[in-house]
């Protein structure tokens, strides 16, 4: 299948310091992608390169086989970057106007507000607006060119449960055979239960990409639960234990690299084990152990 983005080896600094280094990465249609990283690991910049709003300082960017800055290109782009509303002063439906004529085709403006679920909202003023629909109208302003390639910087911060699973649910019925759809996101649940694919970035280096099975795998970290007379600090300190915890029902709960070798060790000193159980751990331990500082090095 042919990427409809591929980035290839891209940089970009500021100030002397790298905030993407070397990235590649390719986005093919149908799938959704979770960009994952902590606070200033580069995604918004990454994104805004894929968009064309920045240019990289070394390596290539290429969106339906042109740079991104190209107007055919940008037309078959769509993104929900931080506050992207326009003017308080207009309304919805208003808004969502003015955006039609940056695009050839645009999509009809009841069928946006349906798809944003803003349809009972197309007469109130931007300004008045709770954060929640702003961040829906900036979903239905992305989708105005129905752009094949849907680049979310974010799109639920901030929302309440509610909210978050109402845009989540939409994020889900764009995924359609011909569009690619990337998102940036904090939140490791959602990644998990939206995506196909995860991408970790960590001081704008790529250090994971692939499903969630596989980036969990990569990590090679494992969910151990027991019941022990050892002391609870006394296996924090086993090589390979990452995180030590009790559990509500007073097990010990911890996540660690070895489990076979830290059990092995546990037996050979005489302690008791009971009530073990050793499973896949989840996507955010597998951020976690990726993420800490030392790991991507
Ligand atoms: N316009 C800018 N001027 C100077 N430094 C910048 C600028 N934009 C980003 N940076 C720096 O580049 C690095 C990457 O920032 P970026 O916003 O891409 O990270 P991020 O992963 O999106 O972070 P967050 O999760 O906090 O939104 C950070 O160290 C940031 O301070």
């Amino acid at each position: 299948m042919e990427p409809m983005a591929v980035m290839r080896g891209v940089s970009r600094s500021f100030r002397g310091q790298l905030a993407v280094d070397a990235v590649d990465l390719s986005l093919y249609p149908g799938e959704i992608v979770a960009l994952l990283g902590p606070n200033g690991a580069g995604k918004s910049t990454l994104l805004d390169m894929l968009l064309g709003l920045r240019d990289p300082q070394a390596g290539s960017v290429r969106v339906f086989g042109m740079p991104p800055t190209v107007r055919r290109a940008r037309g078959r782009m769509g993104a929900m970057l931080q506050d992207t509303t326009g003017p308080p002063g207009l309304t919805v439906a208003e808004t969502v106007r003015l955006t039609q004529h940056l695009y050839p085709r645009p999509a009809p403006v009841s069928e946006l507000l349906d798809i944003a679920g803003l349809s009972d909202k197309a007469d109130r003023r931007v300004g008045e607006l709770s954060g929640g629909e702003r961040q829906r109208l900036s979903l239905a302003l992305a989708l105005t060119g129905s752009p094949e390639l849907l680049v979310l910087d974010e799109p639920t911060a901030a929302l309440d449960v509610a909210g978050r699973r109402g845009l989540l649910r939409s994020i889900r019925e764009l995924a359609v055979d011909d569009r690619a759809i990337v998102l940036a996101t904090h939140d490791l649940r959602e990644a998990q239960e939206i995506a196909d694919r995860v991408v970790v970035l960590h001081h704008g280096r790529k250090i994971a990409d692939g499903d969630t099975a596989e980036v969990v795998g990569q990590v090679g970290v494992r969910r151990v639960h027991l019941r022990t007379d050892l002391d609870v600090l006394r296996i924090a300190n086993h090589p390979g234990v990452q995180s030590v915890s009790i559990t509500p029902d007073g097990r010990v709960e911890l996540l660690a690299r070895d489990p076979e070798g830290l059990l092995a060790g546990l037996f050979a000193d005489g302690h008791h084990v009971t009530d073990l159980t050793v499973a896949d751990a989840d996507l955010e331990s597998a951020f976690v152990a990726l993420t800490e500082d030392g790991a991507a090095a």
